[in-house]
């Protein structure tokens, strides 16, 4: 029988042994959220072990020119080291950093933005502003979405990937940052699928939407949420930011950028369903917008008459569709960008530079597409005004960054 001590069949043994242990100091860590250490010259990446830390880690896995190692004992712990509240955290994928106060987070997650921007950007000279925290580090997220394999599983986990596995689910019976009416229906809901466990052909994706409703798990029910006074509906499956408690900061800071030079004309691309169009539309002759899922954009449109906002229309399309259809110019209009993970595509960035807004607010949940456009943007004319990280994702590796463009 195979056991965990044997060495793996295709285990690589350059230039550790299985299970070979190391003494590590700890030098940083990677957009990932694992430590990095070096062995003389060599790379050694150990998960949950912190900057500063001496550590004992075990290698289980050797690359071309790095080793993977589990973390055995933290010899000398770093003093942002903390104790992790969810009992599963280390072998939950879900979060990555429980384990590292939530000062020591943002401080990490500021300083992975500044190498992004210099790394990819090929930014120099830009300041990045101190991250800004959740008001709430536990129990923010309104949405959640566990899963679980077919009827054919023994055990049949409802919850997230394992850590560093692909296809293996853990179960996961409360989630410590999910908000606290997740939790609460969260065993009703996976009662309910376990009584019906013999339907799963396939595995499955449940949705937890805490909503103005309550908390919704049919992904196509119509659903809403309040935001500095304005309620916007969306599909409970589609996208709609999931940390309440900082988005109207989120939103307020991107009026105040957008805000700092006084236009007459706002264009939100990647809009949603409306909620910067609409939050910022007082401050505007007109606004338009720009959605590519068609139930979106339809939603902005309800949401515009819903909170008695007239002077703002919506193009269902890909973000490039809007330039042909807007009838202000470019020197009198500020733009809001907010697009997918994927970032922005490289026909909407040229139009966008054709087009030639005065100001630019782009919002991302991934600084590394992001600092790929930006650098597009700065060449094609536009100086970086300002940086700022908003913490929207506490306890794991990502974050939303804000960069302020202006025309030069
Ligand atoms: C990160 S969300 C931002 C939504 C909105 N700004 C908000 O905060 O609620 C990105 C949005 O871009 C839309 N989208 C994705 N690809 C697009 C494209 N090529 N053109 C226009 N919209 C797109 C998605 O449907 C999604 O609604």
């Amino acid at each position: 029988m195979w056991r965990m001590t044997e060495t793996p069949r295709n285990f690589n043994p350059e230039p550790y042994p299985y299970h070979h242990e190391l003494e590590l100091i700890v030098e940083t860590l990677t957009n990932l959220g694992h430590g990095l250490a070096r062995d003389n010259n060599w790379v050694v990446m150990v998960p949950f072990a912190l900057p500063g830390e001496r550590v004992r880690a075990r290698v289980f896995r050797n690359h071309k020119n790095y080793s993977d190692a589990d973390l055995v004992d933290v010899l000398e712990p770093s003093p942002q080291r903390v104790e992790p509240p969810c009992p599963l955290f280390g072998q939950c994928g879900g979060c990555q950093y429980q384990h590292l106060d939530y000062t020591g987070q943002k401080e990490w997650k500021r300083g992975q933005v500044v190498d992004l921007m210099e790394r990819i950007g090929g930014l120099e000279n830009v300041v990045v502003e101190p991250v800004h925290g959740s008001p709430k580090e536990y129990h923010y997220r309104s949405k959640l979405t566990p899963h679980h394999p077919n009827r054919q599983s023994k055990d049949f986990p409802i919850g997230f990937l394992r850590y560093g596995r692909r296809n293996q689910i853990i179960d996961v019976p409360q989630c410590p940052i999910a908000t606290d009416a997740i939790n609460e229906a969260l065993p009703i809901e996976r009662k309910k699928i376990h009584a019906k466990k013999e339907k799963f052909k396939r595995g499955s994706t449940l949705l937890l939407r805490h909503t103005l409703e309550g908390v919704i798990t049919d992904p196509r029910a119509t659903v809403s949420e309040q935001v500095l006074g304005k309620v916007y509906e969306f599909q409970a499956g589609e996208f709609f930011q999931n940390n309440p408690f900082i988005l109207p900061e989120l939103i307020e800071y991107v009026l105040e950028q957008i805000g700092r030079v006084k236009l007459r004309y706002l264009v939100d691309a990647y809009c949603g369903v409306g909620v910067f169009a609409l939050s910022a539309a007082r401050h505007f002759e007109q606004v338009a917008g720009v959605e590519i899922n068609a139930q979106a954009a339809e939603q902005a449109r309800v949401n515009a008459a819903a909170n008695g906002v007239t002077n703002a229309t919506f193009t269902i399309g890909k973000s490039e569709a809007i330039f042909a259809s807007l009838s202000f110019p470019g020197e009198e209009s500020a733009m809001i960008i907010d697009p997918p993970r994927a970032g922005c595509d490289e026909v909407f960035l040229r139009q966008l530079l054709d087009f030639g807004p005065k100001r630019l607010v782009y919002v991302s949940c991934d600084p590394a597409t992001q600092a790929r456009d930006l650098k597009i943007l700065q060449a094609g004319g536009y100086q970086i005004e300002r940086i700022q990280p908003f913490d929207l994702f506490p306890q794991t590796r990502h974050i939303e960054n804000v960069a302020t463009l202006s025309r030069a």
